[in-house]
């Protein structure tokens, strides 16, 4: 290890006098030369960091600019970070596999911890997922074949696995009746549209639902839903529409999607939405602001793939599907886990619900007339939809 250590370190400080990334002083007796200090050699699984940072009197950016010498050196699967004067440079010895099957049991790792954990996928430092409830509504984009359908079911099941249904509430929307089948009667599903009606019945009640939670924020004097009492706290709520642009004309449903944008994170009602391709019209505005993560799958070109907020997706190529880049806090390159539909199903098995006829769970919202509480924060079963009917018009 210390010799491998002695190596990397070498290997660096090549890398600093190849770009004159120091600071030299002159005197008539000699040349004195300080180098940025390396603090740290970590070697992990895959991957390699070091954390160095810059002596006084040597501009960072400099740093920055010669990232090109970086790569020259370590070759192109690097990252390098920036804090003021310490910089940590990653090394990543694996590459991005071209596929990865979906085995719950080795995210939990990656999903601990998270109020609302999404599965992203795995990367050339490992398996990355991050928390809806920390970084609010996602969006999904990419062309045909590209594999939103996929990560949807996949970041779908991963939460439905890893949450229980007192604690999240799926609303979910498919106006194309393509997918989220094997999510109807599961638990955690209050709802799947498949029609305009039956969407705007659900984006009424969560307008509604906001207020309510609004109104109980103010009561309890709290500025989060997730900072209340676990007795007083609701379910947190997510609303995933899957090609959302088949909404564009829906002017009246696209405010209600743009209301939740803006004031869901609070009061614990999130978005997922997944489209094509980046859509100007759709992606305009505070809808474009406020869906902070963006996963683009493959575009067909440059336009939309900035649109969607992760210019380079045009260049992913179509022999791997389920290859995306992740737009967080910066972009990242990741493989999704492939979830076949017939393994989803069987995953989702013990989540099932008694199988009732489809239209009762389809056409209605859960009929909360009052913020559930820890003892009405479970969706009232279907039988009890018929006593308390539809609560559009309240
Ligand atoms: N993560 C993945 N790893 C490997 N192959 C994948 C992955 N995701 C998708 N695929 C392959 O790509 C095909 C298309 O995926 P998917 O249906 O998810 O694409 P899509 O972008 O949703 O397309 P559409 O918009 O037409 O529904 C899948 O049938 C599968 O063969």
């Amino acid at each position: 290890m210390f010799t491998q250590k002695s190596q990397l370190k070498r290997k660096l400080v090549k890398t600093f006098r190849a770009g004159k990334l120091h600071l030299t002083y002159k005197s008539d007796k000699a040349v004195q030369i300080i180098m940025p200090k390396i603090h740290r050699i970590q070697i992990g699984e895959g991957r390699y960091d070091y954390v160095f940072t810059v002596p006084l009197g040597l501009n960072p950016a400099d740093v920055e600019s010669k990232l090109w010498l970086f790569h020259a050196q370590f070759g192109e699967n690097i990252e390098l970070i920036r804090d003021n004067k310490t910089f940590i440079l990653s090394v990543f010895t694996s590459d991005i596999p071209n596929s990865l099957t979906y085995n719950y049991n080795n995210y939990e790792q990656a999903l601990a911890n998270k109020h609302l954990p999404i599965l992203c996928g795995q990367g050339r430092g490992g398996y990355v997922a991050y928390d809806l409830v920390e970084h609010p509504h996602l969006l999904i984009a990419g062309t045909t074949g590209s594999g939103k359908s996929t990560q949807l079911r996949s970041v779908l099941t991963t939460l439905i696995k890893s949450k229980s249904p007192d604690d999240m509430h799926l609303y979910l929307a498919d106006l194309k009746r393509s997918e989220f089948h094997a999510f109807k009667n599961i638990e955690h599903v209050q709802s799947v549209c498949t029609d305009i009606p039956s969407l705007e019945r659900v984006l009424k009640y969560l307008e509604k639902e906001l207020q309510r939670r609004g109104d109980l924020l103010d009561q309890q004097e709290q500025t989060h839903i997730t900072d209340l009492p676990t007795a007083a706290r609701p379910p947190l709520i997510i609303m995933c529409i899957d090609e959302v642009v088949l909404l564009k004309k829906e002017k009246k449903l696209m405010q209600t999607v743009e209301n939740i944008s803006s004031i869901g994170r609070a009061l614990g009602v999130f978005l997922i939405l997944s489209m094509q391709r980046g859509d100007a019209q759709v992606m305009d505005g505070k809808l474009k602001n406020n869906l902070t993560v963006r996963m683009g799958f493959r575009h067909t070109d440059g336009v939309n793939s900035r649109i969607t907020g992760t210019p380079g997706a045009e260049q992913i190529s179509r022999e791997t599907p389920g290859r995306f880049l992740l737009k967080l806090d910066k972009l990242t390159e990741l493989q999704s886990p492939y979830l076949e539909l017939d393994k989803a199903r069987e995953l989702l098995k013990p989540f099932k619900s008694v199988d009732l006829p489809v239209e009762s769970k389809t056409s209605a919202p859960p009929p909360q007339r009052q913020l559930p509480t820890a003892k009405t924060k479970q969706a009232p079963k279907q039988e009890e939809l018929s006593i308390f009917g539809v609560l559009d018009d309240e």
